[in-house]
């Protein structure tokens, strides 16, 4: 039975509304939601915190962060904040809960709701989930209707934490009940990776061990923890964005074809792939940690006054893993991500295998399929073609899916947008499912554990604004990983250069 959409009437607590999540995306991904009409005016949208604000306080708060490209949506800004009451109380103890339960229940009365829909997004702090969890199934739990929780990360620290969580709130809340957003799932190229694969026989055809050289998937930002090094410094680069992102995006790239497009059912394969992958190996990882840029002007990691000035945490690391499965047995695949960069860039590079050294082509760059995250979302693969005109040597093109250039402003969901969208069909597809968490520490833990340990390695240091760790061209070419040289791949190319 397909799982019940919240439309009109539709109640949505924030909690944590005044903090920096809830400003910066959580309210704004509700209003782009409006502003497209997917989210009807007959709704009600609390703002739920401990801080001692006034409804017009949390409206100027979140107003500068509503995007609105056209001047029609301008005008819906207003009618959106009006949708939103502010309630202020405690985590802990119920009294802002009975508050926020009678108000709730003042408006499902006055508008005859049968029904009652809830939706409550955590945009908390893990320290609170639990005590949250509670009170929101003591008080004000839709005992008659449909709740649904959606839970920010992190889910732990590592496999014990994340399944001390687990067993906090399960006996609270069924499965199908707890929304895990990671919200690399709502990304729109990370949700057309199973249409790009499964929908297009001939990609799927050589997506295996027989023809990919190697895959890596890249996460590149361009700043470093600037204001938030507090709450990286425990957590660091691993934790942050590979373990659960970057995971996220490798498992739907590999994992075999589901039995069907339903969310168990694509959950049940991710949960198959994790199990698949082989234990990381210690001593075959890239760890740095970002120093001052080469002109100094930018600062260390260790600049920052909320880090440990003695910090081991990790800012960059490339992690190779293997695939154990007749699929992928051998195929070298990296996860890197890094902070403090030289650029701003998430992508999938998928290596096909060179030409056979005896074809009638060889010497010819292998071919790559390149799949952007972001920024500006893009499909391109690198082909081998004969330079037009009258030469008959071969030049690398490329067929090229640029989103923008192809679907011009057509409105792509942000992330965010996406999700609360999925939440509020009740759609579990793109959030994470218990056991796909318990695989995912399984695999990560024991590393996190002797990184963090005595004698875990010193991360080595390399400049904020480079390209990374020096080390790092010799550690991809160790795995299989080909940079071709810029000359012979210009992108994109509309009058070749003879
Ligand atoms: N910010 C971001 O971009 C992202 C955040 N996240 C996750 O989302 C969640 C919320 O993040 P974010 O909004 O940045 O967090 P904040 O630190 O801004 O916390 C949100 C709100 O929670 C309350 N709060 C903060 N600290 C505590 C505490 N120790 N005890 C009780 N209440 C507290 C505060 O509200 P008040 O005091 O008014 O009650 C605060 O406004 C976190 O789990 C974070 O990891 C995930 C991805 C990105
Ligand atoms: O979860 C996180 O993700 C962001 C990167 O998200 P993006 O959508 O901007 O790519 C990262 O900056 C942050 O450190 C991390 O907590």
């Amino acid at each position: 039975m397909s799982p019940v959409e919240f439309k009109e009437n539709t109640i949505i607590t924030v909690f944590g509304a005044s903090g920096d999540l809830a400003k910066k995306k959580t309210f704004p991904a509700l209003f782009g939601l409006f502003r497209e009409g997917h989210l009807s005016s007959n709704i009600k949208i609390y703002g739920y915190a401990r801080s001692h604000l006034s409804i017009e306080d949390l409206r100027t708060r979140i107003k500068s962060y509503l995007k609105t490209p056209t001047e029609e949506s301008k005008a819906k800004v207003e009618p959106f904040l009006q949708l939103i009451e502010y309630i202020s109380g405690p985590y802990d103890t119920a009294e802002g809960f009975v508050k926020l339960n009678q108000s709730i229940l003042e408006y499902e009365s006055t508008n005859n709701v049968q029904q009652p829909h809830r939706l409550f997004y955590l945009a908390l702090p893990p320290s609170v989930f639990v005590d949250v969890a509670k009170q929101i199934k003591e008080q004000v739990y839709a005992t008659n209707g449909i709740t649904r929780v959606i839970v920010e990360k992190p889910f732990g620290h590592d496999l014990d934490s994340s399944r001390q969580l687990q067993e906090q709130l399960s006996p609270l809340f069924k499965e199908e009940e707890l929304f895990r957003i990671d919200h690399y799932l709502g990304k729109e190229m990370v949700k057309t990776l199973l249409v790009l694969r499964f929908g297009n026989p001939f990609l799927n055809a050589s997506w295996n061990k027989e023809h990919i050289q190697s895959v890596q998937v890249s996460f590149k930002e361009p700043f470093g923890t600037e204001g938030r090094g507090g709450y990286f410094d425990n957590i660091g680069i691993i934790r942050d964005v590979i373990q659960n992102h970057l995971l996220q995006v490798l498992t739907l790239l590999t994992l075999d074809k589901p039995k069907s497009y339903n969310a168990e059912a694509v959950r049940d394969e991710k949960v198959k792939l994790l199990k698949s992958i082989k234990p990381f190996k210690f001593d075959d990882i890239l760890i740095g940690q970002y120093g001052k840029s080469e002109d100094g002007s930018k600062p260390s990691y260790l600049d920052d006054e909320t880090v440990n000035p003695n910090s081991k945490a990790i800012t960059y690391a490339a992690i190779p893993l293997e695939i154990d499965n007749d699929t992928w047995r051998g195929v070298p695949i990296i996860m890197r991500a890094g902070k403090a960069l030289n650029d701003g860039k998430v992508e999938v590079r998928i290596q096909y295998k060179p030409v056979d050294q005896n074809d009638i082509f060889a010497d010819i760059p292998s071919n790559e399929l390149v799949i952007r995250i972001q920024p500006k979302e893009a499909v391109y693969i690198k082909l081998n073609s004969k330079q037009p005109g009258l030469s008959n040597s071969t030049s690398l093109i490329d067929l090229d899916l640029t989103y923008n250039s192809r679907f011009g402003d057509f409105w792509i969901p942000e992330a965010y947008e996406s999700l609360i969208r999925d939440a509020l069909k009740g759609d579990h597809s793109n959030f994470v499912r218990d056991d796909e968490l318990d695989e995912s520490w399984k695999l990560f833990t024991p590393l996190l554990n002797y990184l963090e340990s005595e004698e875990g390695p010193a991360p080595v240091v390399y400049p904020y604004g480079s390209r990374g760790p020096e080390q790092l061209p010799q550690f991809l070419k160790d795995h299989s990983y080909v940079v071709n040289k810029e000359h012979i791949y210009q992108w994109p190319v509309t009058k070749p250069q003879l």
